[in-house]
This record gives structure tokens, sequence and C-alpha cells, in this order.
């Protein structure tokens, strides 16, 4: 574990680093993978939406400005713009797809609408150097990139001159080396674009001139700050309590917001009855173990069952779990004498997923319980610093927060828990037999030696019953499904290739030790076009 600067009160983040990218937010579905390429490169950055860009520069004083992609047009009526002093304050400018559009527009360029537009796989052309692609791409190659567009730039802004060309967009790179202002019309965040990450680091690096000394302690530190900012310290400091499910989000959640106001956090773990096979046990032990913060523990399957009998449809499942949580945060929180806070660890992809970040068009996939789930009304102010991290991001932020590896290795399992994994009705005694079967196929995986070559595996009971034959009787019973896939961030994921002797070992164990379940199938679809749980 590394010394933690520790922030002093009435500290700002920006004074912990020297070295800082603003990106501009024009509603992308994609812009945090831009902020998240620009960490890899070592640059601390900070998304604000086009229209308070303008306070965020004042505050920052950014060495470079990345502007993203987003829905608009620029030739609509209202489109959102640059702020024109950007233009004027001699810092590089990175412009990407409607970022690339609105720059030229904006310095005298055209863009045209088109019918026709370029959406996915695409090629371009590099046609001469730039310090952009200095040691990446060279003149004359043609490189393979991302492209998702209907819009392109059809007449130069004065000063521009065209660095790359594609077949659906003659302008698909250009650049004024001078000013250091480059629009590209491919997306580099996105991974589709093999050598994209390299190009950002070469924007930040070469373009900008940092040396990328950011890091997660940095990070760390950033964040405690903030944390004390929002909260405050001391005997006038906020009070917060901290849903704390065992898993490696709300671990290290909890880890730093203690860092930062130490016994102003209680932890609270619901145990709602959809947990795995002696999970609160385990959690309750290895955290006590490990840390000394205050923890409560909620037996609430009760009321959990009683709102979820009857319910089928997943995202009434889910707004009714989102909703129950926040109860009985708000009821403990009560029993403390009142808490001004409630802190979760809320990722990215769970934001991404249930709403859209800044305002951006996204639409809704599944309301994750801790984002979408929660109820209108809440009369605790959230404080989620993770909340623009990936998985990995994290588990390395709690590697350098010095969590232990039982914590930072584990599998994620979703706050809703095994009611996700029964399509239908949620009973306690269906739990009861997913439960088991749970335990056992994680238990061959363990086993076998893969549990952490696995990025989540878990099994499903479905609501449909088959025929079986076991000891010559005849059987009537539930299907059990297996789920396992690799990942980096749970964006998208793979399934995970087992061998045919391992499903069959699981499949076997699980119909002999588990009344209830007479067949076994496994799961063979990627996400997309799945999710990885089955609501
Ligand atoms: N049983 C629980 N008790 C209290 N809070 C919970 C519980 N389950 C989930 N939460 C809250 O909801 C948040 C989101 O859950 P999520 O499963 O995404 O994260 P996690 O459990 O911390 O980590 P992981 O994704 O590794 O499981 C948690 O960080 C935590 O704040
Ligand atoms: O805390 C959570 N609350 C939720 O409501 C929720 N829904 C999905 N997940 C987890 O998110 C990752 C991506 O899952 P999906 O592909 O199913 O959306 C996977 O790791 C899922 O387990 C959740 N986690
Ligand atoms: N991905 C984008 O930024 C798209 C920009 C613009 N809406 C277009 O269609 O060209
Ligand atoms: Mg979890």
């Amino acid at each position: 574990m590394t010394e933690l600067l520790v922030p002093e009160a009435g500290f700002t983040p920006e004074a912990l680093h020297s070295e800082s990218i603003l990106i501009v937010d024009f509603g992308s579905q994609v812009t945090q993978l831009i902020a998240r390429r620009v960490r890899e490169a070592g640059v601390y950055s900070e998304i604000a939406p086009f229209n308070s860009a303008a306070e965020a520069f004042e505050r920052m004083q950014p060495d470079g400005i990345i502007l993203s992609g987003g829905p608009s047009s620029v030739n609509d009526e209202d489109a959102p713009l640059v702020p024109d002093a950007f233009y004027q304050a001699g810092v590089p400018i990175l412009g990407i797809c409607y970022g690339q559009q609105v720059m030229a527009k904006q310095l005298g360029g055209e863009i045209t609408s088109h019918e026709m537009g370029e959406f996915g796989r695409a090629f371009v052309d590099i046609e001469t150097t730039s310090t952009l692609f200095e040691g990446v791409w060279s003149k004359g190659e043609r490189h393979q990139v991302w492209m998702s567009h209907g819009d392109k730039v059809t007449s130069l802004a004065p000063g521009f001159t065209t660095v790359g060309t594609s077949d659906g967009a003659p302008f698909a790179i250009t650049a004024d080396e001078e000013r250091r202002f480059y629009g590209i019309q491919f997306h580099p965040e996105v991974v589709h674009t093999p050598d994209g990450a390299k190009l950002i680091g070469n924007f930040a690096r070469h373009v900008c001139g940092l040396t990328g000394d950011w890091s997660m302690a940095e990070y760390r530190a950033t964040k405690i700050a903030e944390i004390r900012e929002q909260v405050g310290v001391g005997p006038d400091g906020g009070k917060v309590i901290c849903g704390l499910s065992g898993g490696v989000d709300s671990s290290v959640a909890a880890i730093l917001i203690h860092e930062a106001i130490g016994d102003q956090l209680t932890c609270v773990f619901v145990d709602h009855g959809l947990l795995r096979l002696n999970e609160r046990e385990q959690v309750e032990t290895l955290f006590r173990e490990h840390y000394h913060i205050p923890l409560v523990v909620v037996e609430a399957e009760d009321r959990f069952m009683a709102g979820l009998a009857g319910q089928t449809d997943p995202e009434k499942k889910r707004k009714f779990i989102g909703g129950e949580f926040i109860a009985v945060f708000e009821e403990e929180a009560a029993k403390l004498g009142g808490a001004d806070f409630l802190a979760q660890g809320t990722l990215y992809p769970d934001v991404i997923e249930s709403v859209s970040f800044t305002g951006g068009p996204s639409v809704t996939i599944k309301s994750h319980h801790n984002v979408g789930g929660l109820p209108e009304r809440m009369n605790m102010a959230l404080v989620e610093p993770l909340r623009e991290l990936f998985k990995d991001e994290v588990r390395d932020l709690g590697r350098e927060l010095g969590l232990d590896d039982k914590f930072v290795g584990r599998h994620p399992f979703p706050g809703p828990g095994l009611a996700i994994r029964i399509p239908g009705e949620v009973t306690k005694e269906r739990c009861d037999i997913l439960r088991k079967a749970d335990a056992i196929y994680l238990d061959e995986i363990r086993n076998a030696g893969l549990y952490d070559a696995i990025w989540q595996a878990f099994a499903v009971l479905l609501p449909v019953k088959t025929v079986g034959v076991m000891g010559d009787a005849r059987t009537y019973d539930s299907v059990c499904a297996l789920r396992a896939v690799t990942s980096t961030d749970g964006m998208t994921a793979d399934i995970f290739p087992f061998d045919a002797s391992f499903l069959t070992g699981c499949a076997t164990r699980i119909v002999n030790e588990v009344k209830g379940i007479n067949r076994v199938v496994y799961d063979y679809t990627s996400k997309p076009p799945g999710t990885i749980e089955w609501e």
C-alpha cells in the first residue's frame, strides 16, 4: 500500500495534479471511454457537458481539450457548440466525430448531412505525417478504425489540411498543426479502433506535451478530497451510511470513504434472502476480520420475499428491490440518529445501462438497482466515488488501497442477487434450490482452478419443467442454466469455453445433489447480443 497524500480541508482536486485534459461531452454513448483512455495515458481528465464546459475550463486550466461525438447534427438549428474562447486559448484540441464536425463548422468549414453514413468498421488511408500519429501511423499506411456518422466534413476550415481519408469521409483525419487542432471522424476511444488508445496517448504526450504522471494513487487522494468536501469533516461533518455487499465495488468505496471521514461512516449489509449460500456469514466475518469499520447487518428476507411475491416482470422486480434497499437504508439511518448521505459502490456501467450519463441519448437496457432502480424520493444525498470507473479500474484502486485479494478477485454479484437469476416469480423455495446449484457450480470451478480465468459465473433457475428419469422413476423438475463469461469491464462479454467433460461433471453433480433440478444446460450467448444476467 502506498502512502496517502492526505489533502487538507478546503483543498481542491486541481491542486493535486499539474496536468489535465478537459473532455467536452456532446452526448456520445462512449464519452466515458475517452476519459478512460486518457487515464490509461496517465493524465487526469474531467468530463464536462458542453453547456458547462466554460466553467470547467476556468477551474481546471487544462493542457488539452477533447471534443466528444454526439447525436446532434451541426446543421441543426440549436446544435451544441464549443465555447469560442477555447479556440483562442492556445490549448491543443482533438475533435472526435461530432467534435470534428463542430470544430470545422465553427472555424469556417462546411459539413454535409447524407442519407448514407459509415457505421462500424472502416479503413483510413494516411496521406501525410502528423504529430498526432508520431510513432504509431505513417504516411502511406492503411488502418482499421471504427466509425459511426451520418454527417461529414466536406470543406475544410482555413488552416486545416487533410491527413487521412476513408471511403465515406474524404476528410476523415484533419489537422491544423500550427494551432494544434485535430479533427477525426472515427472513434479512437473504442477497442474496435485497434490503435485508438495509442492515438489518444499520443495526443496527450506528443501534442499536449504531458509527461503522464497521473496514477490510481492520485485518483485515491483526489476522491478523498472530494468526499471530505461533499460530506464535511469533524464534529460538523455529515454522517454517511454505505451499502456494503462484500463485493469489490462497495468494499473499495467503503474503505475510501473511511479514509476520508473515519467514524462518520457506518456500513450496512442487507441480507435480502437473495444472497448465495453462506454469503452473509462469509462477508460479515471477512469484513470484521480485515476492517475496523462499524458494520450493521440487516435481516430483511421476509420483506423482500413478500414484495417479490407474484412479480414476474424483470423491470418491476428490479424497481421493487431498488426501492426496498433504500427503505432499509433509511430505517437503519434513523436508528443511528439520522444520516445525511448514502454511499454506494456504483460504477460507470451501472450508470450507462440504466440512464444516460450527462443527459445524452442512450437508452435504458436494464435498471440497475442502485441507479435506475432508485426511488424518486430520497432523503439522503448520494456519495458515489467510483461512478466514473470501470470494474478493472476499481480492482486497481482496491489494490492501491491495500484491499485483500479475497475481495479484489471476487466475481461480481448483482445487488438484486438471485432475484434476477430466477426468471418468473421468486420464492424462498426457488432461491434455496438455486443457492445449492450455484454453490456446486462454483465449487467445481474453484476445484478446476478456473475461478480467476472467468470474469463471472453463476447458475440460473429457469421457470421451465422437463421430464426426466431417475432411479427408474419419472421426474418432472426445473431446468438449471449455467453461465460463465470473460470480460474486462462487463460492458461486453464472451462465453467461457469450458471443456465438455467439465460441464458434464457439473451437470451430474447438480442433478444428483439438488432436489428440484433434473436438467442442466449451458448458455452460449455473448454480450451483446445477450446481457450477462438473464434479467
Ligand atoms: N446486500 C447488499 N447490502 C447492502 N448494499 C448492497 C447490497 N448489494 C448491493 N449493495 C449496494 O449496491 C451497490 C452496487 O452493487 P454491485 O453488485 O454493483 O456492487 P458490489 O456488490 O459492491 O460489487 P460487485 O459488482 O463486485 O458485486 C453496491 O456497491 C452496494 O453499495
Ligand atoms: O449491482 C448490480 N445491480 C444490478 O441491478 C445489476 N444488474 C446487472 N448487474 C451486474 O452488472 C454486470 C453487467 O450485467 P448485464 O450484462 O446483465 O447488464 C454483471 O456483472 C451483472 O451481474 C448488476 N449489478
Ligand atoms: N458519433 C457521432 O458523433 C455522430 C455525429 C453526427 N451526429 C453524425 O451523425 O455524423
Ligand atoms: Mg455486488
